[in-house]
């Protein structure tokens, strides 16, 4: 291992609030059983809210963030790894408690770790990351809650964003009618080319808002990264025995909603974590996104790369909710 490497930190003391590339050495690693070169990391909102003083992510100070990592295995420990083998890391504290993957080594305890299916490289993983793991988890509960390509039409909400792209591109894939919700016109082609059916703007979808405690069933499912007060309205217009995969926040913290949708069509609101997922879940997950499930039109056509002295700029435009795709971070 090199003496110094390169990382990003954030500090927060009495010079105030920064982030910044820096070098640092092997005793400014936590500890943990497996050394890890990296070589990919990603950028997700989170990592934008780890990246600002106001953002109630990171825990203390200084610290590298970086919820993502893909990387070699370099020292394994006591561990059932092996040098020279390929891992990836997303969740559990990484990059919130315990120093994540915006440096070129990282130690990590070894049942946060996964092996990286044969069929992704460590880009792929990282363009796929903590956003598509998302999707993916949100994809297998909205089957195992029942939903089948008959029962009608998914929205997916947040659609350019990367748990939103991934979204339209897998259950597109996996036979289902997709209607992307977006923000930015000018990419409705893009969402067309990643597997959309049918494109609604943001704001075509909170005019039509139901206005009492019910509106005409539309979806049969949605997969909501957005959250805020267009789900409370969202619920209102699931179809019976229908489902909502929720799980970010880009829209807000809070909505309003009544009983009503749950007790008269029986539709459920199911809670996507993918940060504590249990781990034979995740690897199931992880070699279904490197087969059967891989976005690679996402892959093909959504991706872009930084360096990490680019990261604060694509840390921003993630904040700034001007993402389209998703971001990969490039080490070693
Ligand atoms: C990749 C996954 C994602 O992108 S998920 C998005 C993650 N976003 C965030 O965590 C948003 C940043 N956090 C916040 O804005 C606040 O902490 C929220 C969650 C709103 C809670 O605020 P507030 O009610 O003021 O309480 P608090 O911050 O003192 O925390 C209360 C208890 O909740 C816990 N908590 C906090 N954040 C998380 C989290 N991300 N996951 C799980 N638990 C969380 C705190 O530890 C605290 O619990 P305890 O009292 O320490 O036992
Ligand atoms: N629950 C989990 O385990 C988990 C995992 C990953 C991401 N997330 C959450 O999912 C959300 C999306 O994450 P991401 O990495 O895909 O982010 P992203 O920035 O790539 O995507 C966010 C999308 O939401 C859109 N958007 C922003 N503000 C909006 C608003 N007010 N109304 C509607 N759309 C809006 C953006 O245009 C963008 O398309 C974040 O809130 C993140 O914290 C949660």
């Amino acid at each position: 291992m090199d003496a110094s490497f390169r990382a990003f930190r954030v500090h927060q003391d009495e010079q105030g609030f920064r982030a910044l590339v820096e070098e640092i050495g092997q005793q400014d690693l936590p500890q943990g059983e497996v050394l890890i070169k990296v070589q990919y990391s990603s950028v997700n909102y989170k990592d934008g809210l780890a990246s600002i003083p106001e953002g109630k992510i990171v825990q203390r100070y200084p610290f590298i963030p970086g919820i993502d990592l893909a990387g070699e295995v370099i020292e394994p420990g006591n561990s059932e790894f092996r040098p020279g083998d390929q891992v990836l890391c997303t969740g559990y504290g990484l990059g919130v408690s315990h120093e994540g993957g915006y440096a070129e080594y990282a130690r990590l305890p070894a049942e946060w770790l996964v092996r990286r299916p044969d069929g992704l490289s460590a880009k792929e993983a990282m363009a796929i990351g903590t956003a598509g793991f998302t999707t993916a988890l949100s994809a297998e509960l909205l089957l195992r809650s029942g939903l089948t390509p008959e029962k009608g039409p998914v929205l997916v909400t947040g659609a350019t964003g990367g748990v939103g792209s991934m979204a339209v591109d897998i259950l597109s894939k996996l036979g289902f009618e997709v209607t992307a919700s977006t923000g930015k016109a000018p990419q409705e082609a893009m969402l067309r080319d990643l597997g959309a059916a049918g494109v609604i703007s943001r704001a075509e979808l909170a005019a039509s808002a139901a206005k009492g405690a019910l509106g005409r069933e539309q979806w049969a499912a949605v997969v909501d990264p957005v959250g805020g007060p267009g789900t409370g309205e969202l619920l209102k217009v699931i179809r019976y025995g229908g489902a909502i995969a929720l799980s970010g926040m880009t829209g807000g913290g809070k909505f309003d909603a009544t009983v009503y949708p749950f007790i008269l069509r029986g539709i459920q609101l199911l809670g996507i974590d993918s940060v504590m997922c249990p781990m034979p879940l995740r690897q199931k997950l992880w070699d279904q996104l490197s087969g059967e499930w891989k976005p690679e039109r996402v892959l093909k056509r959504a991706i872009s790369e930084f360096s990490l002295e680019e990261l604060p700029r694509a840390l921003k435009v993630v904040l700034a909710g001007e993402a389209v795709g998703r971001q990969v971070v490039r080490l070693g």
